[in-house]
């Protein structure tokens, strides 16, 4: 595999407050890779300095090869990156067709237009101007305009915030196809079910420290964690009666955490079946991806920070330079 971002103890600060306090992870080429963390956790931050938008007070970064940090790589690699902000906005006056247009003048080998406004689903707005368009509508211009360069690498900072459930759909299948078509992709969300679904691997930060790596399905031991048998307790029944451990009794629910659910499930309904009695609301689950994120995150004493109220921000467009 070939490494597309490699971040090593990565370090910044704001005046006395340290945002990132030593932050490694690295990102395969080809995959899409999900930065999540709750607000104030470091995210904007660290994809700013592998941006190049950001100076970092310490360790390693390299992008595509490159140092962000270096002036001298910043015009090479913004040739190859694209960026979908958090609050971006299009020039209001200009038409979808019109904007793209223009911003593929900033580069050397831009996608063509018609071909980018399909992709993000516009083709029937591509005569409107920016400020007729929806909020969805003027996002999915936002990720046009963020993929008309045809970047190696694409950020998306909260890509499908504020979007109704069918539009963040559409916005899955576009980071799909990109990934299909091998552009990377480094996205921050707060959408666990869209790490879920888009994420080949994941990191969480949280206080400004990655607290944990893997893929969305082995995140913080998901994957052996235990299952959670739930059921109403049969009428006439005491808990004791139940042939397994049981971890809640709630008024009338109970509930058991096994690590061999097959065979906890099959002692228990034989129980039941013996009995008679049917075990009304049954219900097997594993941990979803968004229970380990809780535990990962949960407010710990030594984190400060993590108390700290969150200042609010807007990242903007950085301004671009024609190629
Ligand atoms: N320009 C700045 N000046 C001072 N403090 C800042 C600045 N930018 C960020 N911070 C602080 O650094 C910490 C990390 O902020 P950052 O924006 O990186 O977090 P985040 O994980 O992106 O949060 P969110 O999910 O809310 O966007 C926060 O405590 C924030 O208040």
């Amino acid at each position: 595999m070939v490494t597309a971002v490699a971040v090593t103890g990565l370090r910044k600060s704001y005046g006395e407050r340290e945002a990132v306090r030593g932050v490694d992870f690295t990102v395969e080429q080809g995959e899409v890779f999900a930065l999540l963390g709750p607000n104030g956790a470091g995210k904007t931050t660290t994809l700013e300095i592998l941006e190049g938008f950001r100076a970092r007070d310490g360790g390693h970064v390299e992008v595509l090869g490159h140092d962000p940090g270096d002036p001298a790589h910043g015009r090479v690699l913004r040739e190859q990156i694209g960026l979908v902000l958090q609050n971006m906005t299009a020039e209001p006056y200009l038409t979808v067709r019109e904007s793209v247009l223009r911003h593929a003048g900033y580069y050397a080998r831009p996608r063509p237009a018609d071909e980018v406004i399909a992709l993000v689903g516009l083709e029937e707005q591509a005569g409107s101007r920016a400020k007729d368009l929806s909020g969805g509508q003027q996002r999915r211009l936002d990720l046009a305009l963020g993929v008309v360069g045809d970047p190696r690498l694409l950020f998306l900072d909260e890509p499908t915030t504020g979007f109704d459930p069918e539009a963040r759909r559409a916005a899955w299948d576009v980071v799909r196809r990109l990934r299909d078509g091998g552009t990377t992709i480094v996205l921050t969300t707060h959408y666990m079910d869209e790490a879920q679904a888009l994420a080949d691997s994941v990191a969480v930060i949280a206080g400004g420290r990655i607290v944990s790596t893997g893929t969305p399905a082995t995140l913080g031991g998901r994957d052996s964690a235990g299952s959670r048998i739930s059921f109403t307790l049969p009428p006439g029944t005491e808990p004791a009666d139940v042939p397994l451990p049981l971890d809640t009794v709630a008024p009338g629910r109970v509930t058991a955490v096994v690590t061999e659910p097959t065979a906890a499930l099959h002692r228990l309904t034989g129980w039941a079946l013996e009995r008679g009695t049917p075990l009304a609301g049954l219900t097997v689950e594993r941990p979803t991806l968004e229970d380990v994120y809780l535990d990962l995150t949960a407010t710990r004493d030594d984190e400060p920070e993590a108390a700290a109220p969150v200042r609010p921000r807007r990242r903007r467009r950085p301004e671009r330079s024609r190629a």
